[in-house]
């Protein structure tokens, strides 16, 4: 596969190109600084594999791209996640530099095979004057498994602008990685040989996602808590400036990634037996930097119907609103023998 500039990756192919649209456009630009600097070249080195890989889709014809797999959680269907962020990376591919990302709502309809790629077949839906609207359906096996619209927006700022406060925590530098927690907790010396394997099995596994929980217990449901969670986030390894389409599949990656579990939190004394993310709606607010650490601030205002409803609001750490996502997932559960001593 010819190797692709990150450019490339939501770059358009559609013809429009507009000489007054902003600065922070679509166009890559190199970082400030000579871009052939040591530092410069180390951070290239260490590019996202959300980047080089998971989000670089092989154009196989119009329309039509192939994505492949990086990370499968133990379940073994495709992380949710993934198959958001390549849709909307295939979504994008038509769309013009003078459009934003604004929003994407989607149904997962079958399980990923983590055994065969993903296939995105978008639809031209509609170009409109301000909005332009694309519709993807992510196949395997000859099957949808994944239907998603998502829309558009030229830059037409509004005197109507509000938003929540971001939530008063710690800062990241303040907070220990999820691998440097379970690093902690396997340095206990009265830890059971059984949460040894569990947790070294965690710690094996490359999430290409950085965490900072902001209450590890609460992360971890050593305790029981109000459907509530908070936690930093970014990608692993850079992606730089630029382009923003990139960085709202990413975030579309993101979003999908502990999410539904903020349901379970009131309930340590059961764990799911099948849990899967029914649809996925998300909406982008501002620019950001999804490799730059951002506080995911996730919630469970309902469940019940073997279902649970969560809400999730990614906020920069300047404290703008970036990003917020709905999501409904099945829950079937049944209880714990012994507590989970994590
Ligand atoms: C949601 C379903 C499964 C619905 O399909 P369906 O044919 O109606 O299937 P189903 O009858 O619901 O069965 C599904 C599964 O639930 C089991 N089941 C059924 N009833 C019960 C019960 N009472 N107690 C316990 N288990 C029950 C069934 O046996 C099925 O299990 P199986 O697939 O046979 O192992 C389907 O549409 C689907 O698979 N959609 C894709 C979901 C998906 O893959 N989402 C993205 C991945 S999940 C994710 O990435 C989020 C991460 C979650 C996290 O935070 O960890």
């Amino acid at each position: 596969m010819a190797e692709r500039k990150v450019g490339d990756i939501c770059g358009s192919s559609a013809s429009t190109t507009s000489d007054d649209h902003p600065k922070d456009t679509l166009d890559l630009k190199p970082e400030d600084g000579d871009p052939e600097s040591p530092e410069a070249q180390k951070d290239q080195d260490l590019k996202s594999v959300l980047v080089t890989s998971v989000l670089n889709l092989e154009e196989i014809d119009v329309d039509l791209y192939r994505g492949t797999h990086h990370w499968v959680p133990r379940t073994q269907r495709l992380f949710g996640g993934q198959i958001i962020g390549q849709a909307l990376v295939a979504a994008a591919k038509s769309v013009g530099d003078n459009l934003y990302a604004h929003s994407l709502h989607c149904y997962f309809v079958r399980a990923g095979d983590p055994k065969v790629p993903v296939l995105y077949q978008v639809d031209r839906i509609r170009d409109g004057r301000s909005f332009t609207v694309r519709s993807v359906r992510a196949i395997q096996h000859g099957q949808p498994i994944l239907i998603c619209q998502a829309s558009f927006q030229m830059l037409q700022p509004s005197p109507l602008q509000h938003q929540f406060t971001m939530p008063a925590v710690p800062p990241p530098e303040d907070l220990l990685t999820a691998e440097e927690l379970i690093r902690l907790y396997l340095s206990k010396p009265d830890l059971a040989e059984k949460y040894k394997l569990g947790l070294n099995k965690l710690l094996a596994i490359e999430v290409p996602i950085e965490i900072k929980p902001v209450n590890p217990p609460v992360f971890y449901k050593v305790t029981a808590s109000e459907p509530k969670n908070l936690f930093w986030v970014r990608a692993r390894g850079y992606i730089g400036e630029g382009n923003m389409k990139l960085h709202c599949c990413v975030a579309a990656y993101v979003s999908d990634f502990a999410l539904l579990g903020t349901a379970l939190l009131p309930y340590p004394g059961y764990r799911a037996q099948f849990a899967a993310s029914l649809d996925h709606a998300m909406w982008f607010h501002s620019t950001f930097r999804s490799d730059e650490w951002m506080l995911y601030e996730c919630e469970s205002p309902w469940a019940g119907g073997s279902r649970g409803l969560v809400q999730g609001r990614l906020w920069r750490r300047d404290g703008v609103l970036a990003a917020s996502c709905s999501q409904e997932g099945v829950l079937r559960v049944k209880p714990v023998t012994r507590p989970s001593k994590l």
